[in-house]
């Protein structure tokens, strides 16, 4: 009989079969929706298959047992071999190929070229001119040499303006000198900068004849190609170890009037001329374009890591057997229990959403470049940036507590490194803060909603933009029980207000004297959480979007399951703000409330092979918890007997230091 589950193996637990079994869709055909298509999802199974055919490309320890170093030393190995065999895994032009068979060989704690691919090559391909490409992008991309992105200084990552690093022009010699000329102005965080990279794509202040013209994007070389040695007057190094992308040297960077050709600023939109002329770019953040690149792509970056996360917690939860419920003589797997449904479910669902939104944004994305890069068009940029600003902060929050909530799912054994989570959690929750902190970034998409809000105040509704053409639209009840536009017409009208009442209330301190800034402070938090709901709403519409363009009917009908529980999941979290007006009644949030129990039991016997259809190989998953095989407990205790501290029965440290004290203790 041919399972509609494709993990379904021969000898793997029972239990997890068992659930497999239940499947009502084709998680290969899931895999399609969620990959994109059908070439892709496929090939991602062909490609996690050759390489569990290739020994060298296996960890060979298991990562939690290794120190700094060792990571280290383990992902360069491993990069070392996947470059001997790439062209015979994957199409080299095919980024989604690339992705997926760096995340399966290297996994997610970072190494060597992690930020080369991310940000060096597409800031070279964003900013620099035809004769820059020409010089850097064709070495960059065979990596001949290595790049990464240095922007973040000891003393400022947020407010780019102030950043201190200068590139000061002298036209006697067509140079710019690079100078750090205090500590604070040290680069400090870039990833692969401290130990791997040799060049980098260094943003610094622009500086011709004492005048500053803002952050600018160079490329500077930081080591000698032969020795990889610093050059003289640059100082480099590793930052340490952080709460997770320990595999990765996140580097410091320091300049010692450090000269480079005036070719070496990236000049596609903007230049020096050889007597200092400065030509302007034709938008002042165009320089940004790395960022809102790496923007666009976290939501999928992170909805796959959620997926990660919930694939070990679901097949955990499937095997774990713990409790009564109606039949005292049998305990019952965990997932049967509400609670550990309701943990788990909604997030499936986030993970879904995320990944779907996710496409869409970096559909947007590329368009956005395509139009930059053919006819100079930079209308897009404002849009594109205050969206990726709200999406990113509201994924990562949500990801991060999604995580966390499924390492609690897991008790006791969610808390061991073998479970993997808090490996993922603390990968995931650096989306928080790198690409601009949180925070930080729900206030500037704030700043377009209040703009927008303003347009409509001053009879200009008809400029609103798509995304924002809701907060012109007049209110009308809603009857939820009419399908999901009736949930998007609530949480619609929900963020509508806030926008509203938050844009009031600044313009409010304004109006009694406050200056816009202080105004603006006074009501920061109101204008976060206008910038929250309207990034949840634009996360629901995508989600609804994508729903409705599945042709498989079993596919389709899971994943309307999840959109229902979805949408009612997302207006019961926001449901006071419409109950405080009383918009929305307390039927309606009951109705709601047992739209989502129900969901919750129509989910439950697709709950495993919804996590199965992400297809992450056990290699992926690096989690002994959550294997495909669900042999959860022998292959803990396989796991511990591999601990280092296991090979020997009696340690030095109980030789040398516990059985002098007990002997002591004894006299
Ligand atoms: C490919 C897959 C990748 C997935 C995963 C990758 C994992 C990689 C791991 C780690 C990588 C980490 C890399 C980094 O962290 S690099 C460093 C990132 N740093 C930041 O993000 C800094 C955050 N700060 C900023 O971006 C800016 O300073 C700012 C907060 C946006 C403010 O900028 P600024 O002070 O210049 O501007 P104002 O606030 O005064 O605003 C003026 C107007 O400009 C508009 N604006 C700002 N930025 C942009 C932009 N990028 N595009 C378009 N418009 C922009 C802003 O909205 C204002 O407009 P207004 O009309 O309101 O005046
Ligand atoms: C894992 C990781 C990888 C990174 N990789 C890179 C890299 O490759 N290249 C690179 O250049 N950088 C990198 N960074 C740096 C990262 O981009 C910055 O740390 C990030 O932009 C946040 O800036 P910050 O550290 O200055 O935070 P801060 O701005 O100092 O934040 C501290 C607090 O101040 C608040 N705050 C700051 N400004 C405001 C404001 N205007 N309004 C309200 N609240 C405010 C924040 O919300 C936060 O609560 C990385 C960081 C991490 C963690």
């Amino acid at each position: 009989m041919a399972f509609l589950n494709k993990e379904i193996r021969d000898g793997d637990n029972q239990d997890l079969t068992e659930e497999r079994r239940t499947a009502t869709f084709d998680t290969d055909k899931m895999a399609e929706v969620i990959y994109g298509s059908e070439k892709l999802a496929r090939r991602r199974r062909e490609i996690s298959h050759a390489v569990s055919r290739i020994p060298e490309l296996a960890d060979s320890r298991p990562l939690p047992f290794l120190d700094r170093f060792e990571k280290v030393t383990e992902g360069t190995r491993k990069l070392s071999v996947l470059d001997r065999h790439l062209a015979e895994l994957i199409d080299v032009n095919d980024n989604g190929e690339a992705l997926h068979l760096y995340h399966e060989v290297m996994g997610m704690e970072g190494h060597p070229l992690a930020l080369h691919e991310v940000m060096f090559v597409p800031a070279l391909i964003g900013q620099a001119s035809d004769e820059q490409y020409e010089k850097w992008l064709g070495r960059a991309k065979r990596r001949e040499i290595i790049g990464c992105y240095a922007q973040t200084e000891l003393g400022h990552g947020s407010n780019l303006r102030k950043l201190e690093t200068t590139a000061t022009y002298t036209p006697s010699t067509q140079e710019f000198i690079l100078h750090t000329p205090t500590i604070t102005a040290l680069k400090w965080w870039p990833g692969a900068l401290g130990k791997s990279s040799n060049y980098a794509v260094v943003v610094a202040d622009l500086i011709i004849k004492d005048k500053s013209y803002g952050p600018h994007p160079f490329i500077v070389q930081l080591r000698d190609e032969k020795t990889h040695q610093p050059l003289p007057g640059i100082t480099v190094g590793d930052i340490g170890p952080k709460m997770a992308f320990n595999g990765g040297d996140n580097g410091y960077l320091g300049f010692d009037n450090f000269r480079i050709p005036r070719e070496n600023l990236l000049n596609r939109h903007s230049r020096v001329e050889a007597d200092g002329t400065y030509v302007r770019p034709p938008h002042a953040k165009i320089g940004h374009s790395a960022m809102i690149r790496v923007r666009s792509h976290m939501a999928t970056g992170q909805g796959w890591l959620l997926g990660h996360a919930l694939t070990i917690a679901i097949r955990y939860s499937a095997v774990r057997i713990q409790g009564f419920l109606e039949d005292k003589s049998h305990e019952v797997k965990v997932l049967d229990y509400q609670t550990q449904q309701h943990r788990l479910f909604p997030a499936i669902a986030r993970a879904y959403a995320f990944i779907f939104c996710g496409f869409e944004t970096i559909r947007l994305y590329d368009q956005l470049i395509l139009d930059m890069n053919s006819n100079g068009n930079t209308s897009g940029m404002a849009d594109l940036h205050a969206l990726t600003s709200g999406l990113k902060s509201v994924v990562t929050h949500f990801v991060g507590q999604g995580i966390e909530q499924a390492r609690m799912a897991c008790g006791g054994h969610g808390y061991s490194m073998a479970s993997y989570i808090s490996e993922i959690y603390g990968v995931a929750i650096g989306g928080c803060t790198y690409e601009g902190e949180n925070m930080v970034m729900l206030l500037q998409l704030a700043r377009y909603l209040v703009k927008s809000v303003e347009l409509v105040k001053s009879g200009k509704a008809n400029q609103l933009g798509p995304m924002v053409a809701y907060l012109a639209v007049a209110d009308h009840k809603v009857n939820l029980a009419t399908g999901p536009d009736s949930y998007v017409k609530m949480f619609q009208y929900i963020s509508k207000r806030q926008s509203w009442k938050a844009t009031e209330k600044f313009l409010k301190f304004m109006e009694n004297g406050d200056s816009r800034d202080v105004a603006w402070n006074k009501t920061a938090v109101e204008l976060t959480r206008a910038s929250r709901l309207h990034t949840r709403l634009y996360i629901m519409e995508t989600f609804i979007r994508r729903v409705e363009s599945v042709t498989d009917i079993p596919v389709k009908s899971a994943l309307t399951d999840l959109l229902n529980l979805h949408l009612n999941y997302e207006l019961l979290d926001v449901a006071s703000y419409a109950l405080e007006d009383g918009f929305m009644s307390s039927n309606q949030m009951d109705f709601i409330k047992n739209q989502l129990y129900s969901s919750l039991e129509k989910i439950r016997p697709n709950a495993v092979s919804l996590v199965d259809s992400f297809q992450f190989s056990d290699m992926q998953l690096r989690s002994v918890l959550g294997r495909r095989d669900g042999h959860v407990y022998q292959n803990l205790f396989d796991w511990a007997k591999s601990s280092p501290l296991n090979k020997t029965d009696v340690l030095p440290s109980v030789t040398q230091y516990l059985k002098p004290m007990m002997e002591k203790a004894k006299l």
